[in-house]
């Protein structure tokens, strides 16, 4: 088989300079595999694939590459075999400076849109823990497959930090409102058993190399459809959702510095990160 590892950092310089000055495409790599048009994103941001200001605007990158290519699917996974990802960087959101915190969230906002919103055909497999924004990740994919044994969910009611719109609005679009209330309101993080009991993820597997199998499988049943029919109807079952977060993300964005940067929000990232540090 024609495997192609892209740099994507020639391809989309100008793109990627518009959003950071950061050097990219450290973070994570992208191979296309030429026989079935399809892409695997790998993300490669040792050790628990956190996700910093770089890590955001290469997988923004990434994606974008994915639509301009017009790649006939996107695999979204990770390099590390017991975290696909962390979720946000705790030290971005730890005594952040006004100007980055802001940047920040507006950055995490344009990722979740173009991921979210992307016409290419969509799979994460979930081969390690994913947390919080790792969760969102994944759930902003169309198909989940999850290798045993791991943990996913959205744990910020532990971390003291409030849920935000978007990460509600993806949890709720996957289980329902419901679900997404009993998990969302104690920061439950699911087996990958107890993921698929509740439908938030679609199988679960035993090893990733079955995980891309059955990605694979998912992405090549778009082979016989219309890309541009397809493409079009995806973005119309998920514009509701899309239409109501642009139109308040700005407002969002503000309230989430606010709430982010109160004393005790602080606090608590401060003694979640000293908990994380007294765990070794
Ligand atoms: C939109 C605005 C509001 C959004 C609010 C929240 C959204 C978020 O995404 S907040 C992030 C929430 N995530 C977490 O709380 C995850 C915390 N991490 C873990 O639970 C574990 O690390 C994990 C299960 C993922 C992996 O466990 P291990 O394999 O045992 O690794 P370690 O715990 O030893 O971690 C290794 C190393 O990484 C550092 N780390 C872990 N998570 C993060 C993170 N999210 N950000 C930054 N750094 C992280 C951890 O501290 C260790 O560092 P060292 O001690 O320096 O080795």
């Amino acid at each position: 088989m024609a495997f192609r590892t892209k740099n994507l950092f020639e391809k989309t310089t100008k793109l990627v300079r518009s959003y950071s000055s950061d050097k990219i495409y450290t973070h994570m790599s992208l191979t296309l595999n030429e026989q079935t048009g399809i892409a695997t994103l790998e993300l490669a941001k040792p050790p628990v694939n956190s996700m910093s200001f770089g890590f955001l605007s290469q997988l923004a990158a990434a994606v974008q590459q994915s639509e301009a290519d017009k790649y006939k699917g996107l695999i979204i996974t990770s390099r590390s075999s017991g975290v696909f990802s962390a979720g946000l960087d705790l030290k971005e959101l730890h005594h952040p400076d006004s100007d980055r915190i802001l940047n920040y969230l507006r950055r995490l906002q344009d990722v979740w849109f173009q991921l979210y919103d992307c016409s290419t055909p969509t799979a994460a497999v979930i081969n390690g823990h994913s947390i919080a924004g790792g969760c969102l990740l994944a759930l902003s994919c169309e198909y989940r497959v999850m290798v045993n044994s791991f943990k996913i969910g959205m744990n910020e009611a532990l971390v003291g930090v409030p849920v935000s719109p978007m990460f509600i609005a993806c949890m709720q679009s996957v289980i329902g409102q419901w679900e997404a209330e009993k998990a969302l309101l104690v920061g439950r993080l699911f087996t990958s058993e107890e993921a698929l009991g509740v439908g938030l993820v679609d199988e679960v597997v035993g090893g990733k190399s079955e995980g891309v199998c059955k990605a694979e499988g998912y992405l090549a049943g778009f082979r016989e459809v219309s890309a541009r029919a397809r493409g079009l109807s995806k973005r119309y079952l998920r514009q509701e959702v899309v239409r109501d977060l642009v139109r308040r993300r700005e407002e969002d964005v503000k309230k989430l510095v606010e709430i982010i940067s109160s004393r005790g929000v602080q606090d608590s990232l401060g003694e979640h990160l000293e908990r994380m540090k007294n765990k070794k």
